[in-house]
């Protein structure tokens, strides 16, 4: 008998990790060679799998809020309410404009699409800006199972630094995209604050709340047994907020704080998909919620998103507002260094909520 596409590719399954991983072929290679079985390397425990029953049998959905409704307390009073209830909600009306949108996703699938010795100069070993990453999963070397995801990851320093080192096919779109946020992110903030008692964002409470930004291109290749993997682990994000574009092919869900049920977040054209991040569960002291989520792998179609990860510089030290602290609250977290918060992150796969324990008093 002939052999397949991936028996000629690998003889010994161990070559995928070396492959997919050291190689820079990513699981996109993976899935462009035919690949007819998941490797062993990506098979979760029957638990992460997102097939168990608690899926899609709800009707619960996260709220959808329109930014234009002339009612600004309305809007200011439905974004606090998500952000406490849900930690998730989309946002459509938002000021962004499509064309900014259209293009962001346009130069992802650039990227994605160049050969594999241009994107492999991204990564980890030979990047030449440790702000610029090209990889796939999430933390190979730390996880027990890997996740189907590729990505490239984005930290913005300065626009000369992206000019210097990002990746041209991509750069000016990234850069337009996280520009054109910037109004939006700032509203979002100044409606959250308000409910904080943080009467106005000042420039010290800009550099605690947005102080650093992160932008990350996804990329989920179609996957030949879907419901063995996953693209994205159970997690929540370590940022203040993330803006999320997503693509029309769906698969992020997200874990209902009143059911615990796993929720779909349906693409909406236009939209932008909202969350609040750990950092600012933190800041707020649990009164919003960081929200775990995690995304589908799938078996016919290519996905991408692109997150905005809206963090506090990383030499902030974060910790319960003193605007709420001073109000008689009692503080459930912590003051830590957003740094080493990250750092404990990345440390570590997917876990789940796990990680704002390490803040927990
Ligand atoms: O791709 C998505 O929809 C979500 C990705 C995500 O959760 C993340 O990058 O943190
Ligand atoms: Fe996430």
């Amino acid at each position: 008998m002939a052999p397949t596409l991936s028996n000629a590719l690998f003889a010994d399954q161990t070559e995928v990790t070396e492959f997919v991983v050291n190689k820079g072929n990513g699981v996109k290679g993976l899935s462009e060679r035919g690949i007819k079985a998941l490797p062993y390397q990506y098979i979760q425990p029957l638990e992460e799998r997102l097939i168990n029953k608690s899926v899609n049998q709800t009707d619960e959905a996260i709220p959808i809020i329109d930014m234009s409704d002339p009612d600004e307390n309305r809007v200011a009073e439905a974004i606090c309410d998500a952000a406490e209830r849900w930690g998730f909600f989309q946002l459509i009306n938002h000021g962004v404009p499509s064309e900014v949108l259209d293009n962001m996703k346009a130069a992802t699938h650039r990227f994605f699409n160049l050969l594999v010795e241009e994107k492999s100069k991204y990564t980890k070993e030979n990047s030449l800006s440790r702000n610029v990453r090209f990889g796939t999963s999430f933390s190979p070397r730390a996880e027990k199972a890997l996740e189907w995801k590729d990505y490239l990851s984005l930290f913005f320093v300065s626009e000369d630094e992206a000019e210097q080192y990002w990746p041209d096919v991509c750069r000016n779109e990234a850069l337009d995209y996280m520009n054109k946020s910037k109004t939006m992110v700032r509203k979002l903030l100044e409606y959250l604050g308000k409910n904080l008692n943080v009467q106005e964002l000042d420039e010290t409470k800009e550099s605690l709340f947005m102080g650093s930004i992160r932008i990350n291109l996804n990329y989920y290749p179609i996957c030949p047994n879907p419901d063995l993997t996953v693209g994205v682990g159970r997690h929540s994000d370590v940022s203040s907020l993330t803006i999320l574009l997503q693509d029309q092919i769906g698969g992020l869900h997200v874990r209902s704080l009143t059911s615990g049920n796993w929720v779909h977040v349906p693409p909406v054209p236009g939209s932008l998909v909202i969350n609040i991040g750990d950092a600012m569960q933190i800041l707020s002291n649990g009164r919003y919620k960081s929200v775990e989520h995690r995304v589908l792998a799938n078996g016919n179609n290519n996905r991408i998103s692109v997150p905005i990860f809206v963090n506090p510089r990383p030499e902030s030290v974060i910790g319960p507002l003193p605007e709420l602290v001073a109000n008689g609250e009692e503080p459930v977290y912590r003051d830590v260094v957003y740094s080493d918060y990250v750092r404990y992150f990345f440390r570590k796969a997917h876990d789940g909520k796990k990680t704002v324990d390490y803040a927990k008093i």
